[in-house]
């Protein structure tokens, strides 16, 4: 997989100038979302290339990262004339940076892409690293490939015009990042004023958060196994996101939250994390994400959804927990009973 390089810049127009240069494109053309067409354009109009691009936009939100976006990227690149030489620049969270790297990697077998993240959350974690897909048949990134963006431009200006529940999301993914890194880093994410933030610190916070992922992706682009880690929360996690994506649609960041009270009291209980980091993680969980409305009788439906985890081997379930932060255990299995009894403590039992 192309190696990616990233760039925290203070100057988009001139990142993007030299990103471009490097591929030497026929064409450029851009992808947004309705929103970041918006908000988020006009911070890159100053590049040239960016003006003259052929303009792709589609529908804002998880709940078009669907087939049907990606349909129209596809015909809408092929109806601009884009060829295999040509360029598609994502501007946009990490529902645009997944399809629209989705979209690059398919069309006429692969074009180049760089990713210019517009939320926290993508700037952290989705912009990075290569995993590129849309949601299908009801279940998160069900079809995808692993492909690296040739570029991924940070510039945290963007985060001027995000709302707080939008931070919130990108902040579940930096302490996901500080559990499985040092206690250093999780303490400072369990004091950080996340709801009126410190922009300078937070910036720097940002910088931590995507050299953690930058060095487990390039240690295991593939997930073989170290990269298992950024998955921690996700097994309950997309089974959240994804039952709620049929009632009432939860931000992917909530339902990783929700998803480490579930695995951080399955480490507990399975390979001895210490109950009182639990819970102070649980307690900073529920005071800022709050909980999904979920009963004993939705069990059945979550455990389902859990069985068509990406990490699963031969049907088993398949979770990365923590013997302590910092300190993982990837392909952790669980039974059904625990499982259920995870699902409780996070309805009742925290
Ligand atoms: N590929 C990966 O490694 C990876 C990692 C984490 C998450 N993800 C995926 O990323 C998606 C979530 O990403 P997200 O949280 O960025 O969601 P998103 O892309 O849907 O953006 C959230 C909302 O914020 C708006 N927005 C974007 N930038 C803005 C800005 N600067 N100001 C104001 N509004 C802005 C968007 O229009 C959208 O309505 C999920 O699909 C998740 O599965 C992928
Ligand atoms: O980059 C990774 O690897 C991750 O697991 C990052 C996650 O935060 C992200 O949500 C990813 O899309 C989940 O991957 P999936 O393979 O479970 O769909
Ligand atoms: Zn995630």
């Amino acid at each position: 997989m192309e190696k990616q390089k990233i760039t925290i810049s203070d100057n988009l127009g001139q990142a993007l100038a030299g990103a471009i240069a490097e591929c030497a494109p026929d064409r450029i053309f851009v992808l947004a979302d309705e929103t970041t067409a918006r908000l988020c354009l006009p911070l890159a109009a100053s590049c040239p290339g960016v003006n003259e691009a052929g303009l792709i936009t589609i529908k804002a939100t998880d709940s078009n990262k669907n087939i049907d976006s990606l349909q129209h990227v596809w015909a809408e690149l092929g109806r601009m004339g884009a060829t295999r030489h040509s360029m598609l620049i994502n501007i946009g969270g990490g529902m645009v940076t997944d399809l629209g790297g989705f979209a690059a990697s398919t069309f006429k077998r692969g074009i180049s892409y760089v990713n210019v993240p517009t939320t926290l959350l993508a700037m952290v974690d989705a912009s990075v690293g290569g995993k590129t897909g849309i949601n299908f048949n009801g279940l998160k990134n069900e079809v995808g490939v692993f492909n690296n963006a040739s570029r991924v431009i940070l510039d945290t200006d963007f985060l001027g015009t995000m709302d707080t529940e939008n931070m919130l999301s990108g902040y579940a993914e930096m302490l996901k990042h500080g559990l499985i890194s040092s206690e250093r880093m999780w303490a400072e994410l369990l004091a950080f004023d996340v709801e009126h933030p410190d922009l300078g610190q937070l910036r720097r916070m940002v910088a931590d958060s995507v050299a953690v992922k930058e060095r487990i992706v390039l240690e295991d682009p593939t997930e073989r196994s170290l990269r298992k880690a950024l998955n921690l929360g996700h097994t309950a996690g997309h089974a959240f996101e994804s039952f709620a994506l049929a009632h009432r649609p939860v931000l992917h960041g909530y339902a990783v939250a929700y998803g480490l009270v579930c695995e951080l009291y399955l480490s507990v209980v399975k390979t001895g994390f210490p109950a009182d980091k639990m819970r102070q993680t649980v307690a900073f969980i529920n005071e800022h994400y709050g909980k999904m409305n979920i009963t004993c009788d939705d069990y059945a439906t979550l455990f389902e959804l859990m069985t068509h985890d990406k990490k699963n081997v031969a049907g088993t379930i398949n979770f990365t927990l923590l013997g302590g932060i910092g300190d993982i255990r990837i392909n952790q299995t669980a039974t059904r009973d625990e499982i259920f009894e995870a699902l409780d403590f996070y309805r009742e039992g925290n």
